[in-house]
């Protein structure tokens, strides 16, 4: 799957303020223009999950609705298994799967069961392959229990289940999932994991994933794109997104009292990257240098600075703080960031908050 440039503009109609304002925009509209997805290139390889992150009204649907041929960009393009989507959509519904978390393509009034044998015949699937692909799936997903139930009777969680099922029952190359675990409980939300997991790792699918749940993107994704106001300010792994803004650890150390009190002094150096955070006796901790790495090399990873704390000294007792990922997203949506590889291209973005381009760690 290939996005080259991907643009997308939206023009809405804006109504000024106060009744006078009202009345004139009822024979004078105003019209301005959004742009909601504005140079968007990525690819994601066979047997890849990708997640695509960012806050709310960053632009992943209208991304996602462009790759599944529901919208056409205004510039740019896009390929999907070799087919360009929005232009020849009936060939590349054949090759995609889709499943949104919060709407379902099941049969309202069937039993799922009833659903999946309808899909079967849409697609033309033999009847021999779709009872092993069901057999699959349910011994992942645990369908039997509830695809005899009409689905407007199913929990949150069985439904979404079903609509995986039915997503993938053509064996489709490639499969977005916009927040397909939302709303689930924990066991439920584990089951999905392994079952996408199975899809990605034994059946080579790519994946493209939205979601706003960090442990689910920690759980499944090697790779991230984080996008925030149209554009992608990052394109990488979780590892990236953390040392580029959370990369600050705290090593809790308990020394030998001798080791613990020169620590830091001259002729008793630090690890290098290491920073003497606080000293209580033999208790010491330990931070990043330069937590977010915008000056000289990058921090070491906190397992570095583990590593080089344990060698360099006689550690009796050891306790790492790392930065919940949650912080970690937060910070990395709230910072008004560019993308990685802006350089020469206007710094301009939409939104209310943004600010004029302040690239500090663009690295
Ligand atoms: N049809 C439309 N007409 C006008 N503006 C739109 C339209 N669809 C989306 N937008 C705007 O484009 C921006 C991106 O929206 P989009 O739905 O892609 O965000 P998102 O990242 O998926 O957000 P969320 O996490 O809340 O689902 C938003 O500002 C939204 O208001």
């Amino acid at each position: 799957m290939v996005a080259r440039g991907l643009t997308r503009t939206f023009r809405t109609t804006v109504r000024r303020p106060g009744l006078t304002g009202a009345l004139r925009s009822l024979v004078d509209p105003l019209r301005e223009e959004k742009t909601a997805v504005r140079d968007v290139s990525f690819e994601v390889g066979r047997g890849q999950l990708l997640a695509l992150l960012g806050p709310n009204g960053a632009g992943k649907s209208t991304t996602i609705k462009m790759l599944t041929g529901i919208l056409t960009p205004t510039s740019g393009e896009a390929r999907v298994a070799g087919v360009v989507p929005y232009r020849q959509r009936e060939r590349n519904a054949r090759n995609i799967g889709a499943v949104f978390g919060q709407r379902t393509q099941l049969w309202w009034d069937l039993p799922a069961r009833e659903s999946f044998a309808i899909l079967r015949d849409i697609y033309g699937v033999p009847e021999g392959e779709h009872r092993t692909r069901l057999a699959e799936f349910d011994s992942l997903l645990e369908l039997s229990e509830f695809w005899d139930t009409r689905v407007r009777h199913l929990s949150l969680g069985q439904r979404v289940r079903c609509d995986l099922a039915a997503a993938l029952l053509h064996d489709p190359p490639v499969v977005f999932l916009d927040e397909p675990t939302i709303g689930m409980d924990v066991v439920v939300k584990e089951q999905v994991r392994t079952f996408l997991r199975h899809q990605v790792e034994q059946r080579g699918r790519t994946v493209l994933l939205t979601t706003h749940d960090t442990t689910e993107v920690a759980r499944l994704a090697e790779r991230v794109v984080l996008i925030n106001h149209g554009r992608i300010v990052l394109d990488g792994t979780l590892a990236e997104i953390r040392r580029r803004y959370g990369g600050t650890w705290q090593v809790h150390a308990t020394l030998d009292p001798v080791e613990a009190e020169a620590a830091g002094t001259a002729g008793a150096a630090l690890p290098p990257g290491v920073r003497l955070v606080r000293r209580e006796g033999p208790r010491v901790v330990f931070g990043p240098d330069d937590p977010g790495g915008t000056g000289g090399a990058a921090p070491p990873t906190v397992h570095q600075a583990l590593r080089a704390i344990v060698e360099r000294y006689r550690v009796t007792d050891l306790a790492l703080e790392e930065n919940d990922l949650e912080d970690v997203m937060r910070a990395a949506y709230l910072r008004q960031d560019g993308p990685d590889q802006q350089d020469g291209r206007d710094g301009h973005r939409d939104g209310a908050a943004a600010q004029p381009a302040g690239r500090g760690a663009a690295r």
